[in-house]
């Protein structure tokens, strides 16, 4: 292998009971806020393409002109007692927030920065007080940091010249000091959640990346950073040159889900996903498709089938308010959870074989296995194909607790009746499963 200073430090995946937490989660939010949910993909009147928190950069606005929102960010109806209740009642477990996005707007009191909520008409933190109230609810708090700040004069795409690297030194300074900010100011942080890593500027700083991971962890310990931080001194991202993950989990699944478990490579994984096809901050007019809960819950059985979380984006309004759909799905997904959660929460792979009719997922816990069904088949007989030296003991419908009728085909073939009738959500079985030779056990007539 390559000799590399800055590459993985570890092989496998961490082994720490914060780390085994992270891996419980199952279903998690994703907020993005700021100052780009004040014109919410429009500019003086017209629709930008893109990304709505990208309309700075998309529609190439004047900075000043883009800076000057900071002067209407006055978000009367931001609640975060009530944004933590709806989460926690569509199931979250936990939250990643925006601090600072690629525009670099700080939602904290910074002192490193004169553009953050300090000097908009809000005047008051905002990341304390929705820490609390996500804490409060149960729910673990991440926080979002774009390294890529447009609004800094040091910030530089790439390093050209010495003037150029210069600028960049101040620029890790700053980054490092905005940092130590936030886990003091809020030490409650499970984790960070970086983003802006691609240009060539920090793929040529992947010592100081390493080291600030490093600096990071010492601060926190336990903290749980993906792989969006690092590069390698080849400038190698998410995976360094030897094709070791750097992070403790990998950050590829953007809006993206593995077809495969190889894809997964054995990592932990989360996926994050928007409710349309690629808006993150609030955008008034959601084009292209929209995803259902239906959808959603599919996705989120996918992820968890296959080892991963599944994050759910929202985007709230510029007044701090949510827009009708996202609180909708997260009271339809809230009401699947609340029946369905133990196929989700401290849930990973089973060992079953994939079926055209859904996932299974296999509880961690109850060391229950779970089959969450998308395509009932026309016959409603759903093929379970049983691993060796396992049996089935029972086969129960969650919620109704309905017993299921189990029919044995050949081999380890079977079949589980699933009741007709339509569904607008997912069912999902709890099998119970026993092993042969406890089986036998339990074949013996009692003398
Ligand atoms: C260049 O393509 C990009 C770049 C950044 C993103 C950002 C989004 O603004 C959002 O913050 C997402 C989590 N992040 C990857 C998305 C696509």
């Amino acid at each position: 292998s390559i000799p590399l200073r800055h590459g993985a430090h570890r092989i496998g995946n961490r082994t720490d009971s914060d780390m085994a937490h992270w891996r419980d989660y199952g279903l998690g939010q994703f907020i993005h806020w700021g100052l780009y949910a004040i014109p919410g993909g429009f500019w003086h009147g017209q629709p930008v393409n893109g990304a709505a928190e990208w309309i700075r950069s998309s529609k190439k606005v004047d900075p000043k002109e883009y800076d000057a929102l900071i002067s209407q960010f006055n978000p009367v109806k931001y609640d975060p007692v009530a944004w933590a209740l709806m989460a926690k009642n569509m199931g979250t477990k936990y939250v990643t927030f925006t601090t600072k996005h690629h525009d670099g707007f700080c939602l904290w009191p910074s002192k490193y920065s004169d553009f953050t909520i300090m000097q908009s008409p809000w005047k008051k933190d905002i990341i304390k007080p929705f820490v609390e109230a996500y804490n409060k609810q149960g729910i673990d708090v991440y926080l979002y940091f774009s390294i890529m700040d447009w609004h800094n004069p040091d910030w530089r795409y790439e390093l050209k010249t010495k003037s150029d690297s210069v600028a960049f030194d101040r620029f890790k300074e700053f980054t490092k000091n905005q940092l130590t900010e936030l886990l003091t100011l809020y030490p409650t942080t499970k984790g960070l959640w970086f983003d802006g890593t691609w240009d060539k500027s920090w793929k040529a700083s992947g010592a100081f990346s390493d080291e600030l991971e490093q600096y990071l962890k010492k601060l926190r310990p336990g903290l749980v950073i993906g792989s969006r931080l690092r590069a390698d001194e080849k400038g190698n991202r998410h995976l360094d040159a030897n094709g070791r993950l750097m992070g403790d989990y990998h950050q590829v699944w953007e809006r993206k889900i593995p077809e495969t478990i190889a894809e997964v490579k054995g990592y932990d994984w989360e996926c994050v996903m928007t409710v349309p096809e690629n808006q993150w901050g609030y955008n008034a007019r959601w084009s292209g498709h929209v995803k259902s809960s239906s959808e959603i819950i599919e996705m989120l059985a996918n992820c968890v089938s296959k080892g991963g979380n599944f994050v759910l984006n929202f985007g709230p309004k510029g007044d701090g308010s949510f827009r009708e759909e996202e609180i909708r799905l997260a009271k339809e997904i809230g009401n699947w959870m609340a029946v369905n959660g133990e196929a989700i929460y401290a849930a990973g792979q089973s060992d079953f074989r994939k079926e055209d009719w859904g996932y299974y997922t296999k509880s961690k816990t109850s060391g229950k296995t779970y089959m969450v069904v998308f395509n009932t088949p026309v016959t409603n007989m759903l093929k379970v194909n049983i691993p060796k030296n396992q049996k089935i003991a029972s086969q129960k419908l969650l919620g109704s607790k309905q017993v299921l009728p189990l029919e044995h085909i050949e081999g380890r073939m079977h079949y589980i009746r699933l009741p007709g009738g339509v569904r607008q959500q997912p069912a999902v079985i709890e099998l119970q499963l026993i092993s042969d030779d406890q089986k036998k056990e339990l074949d013996v007539p009692k003398t």
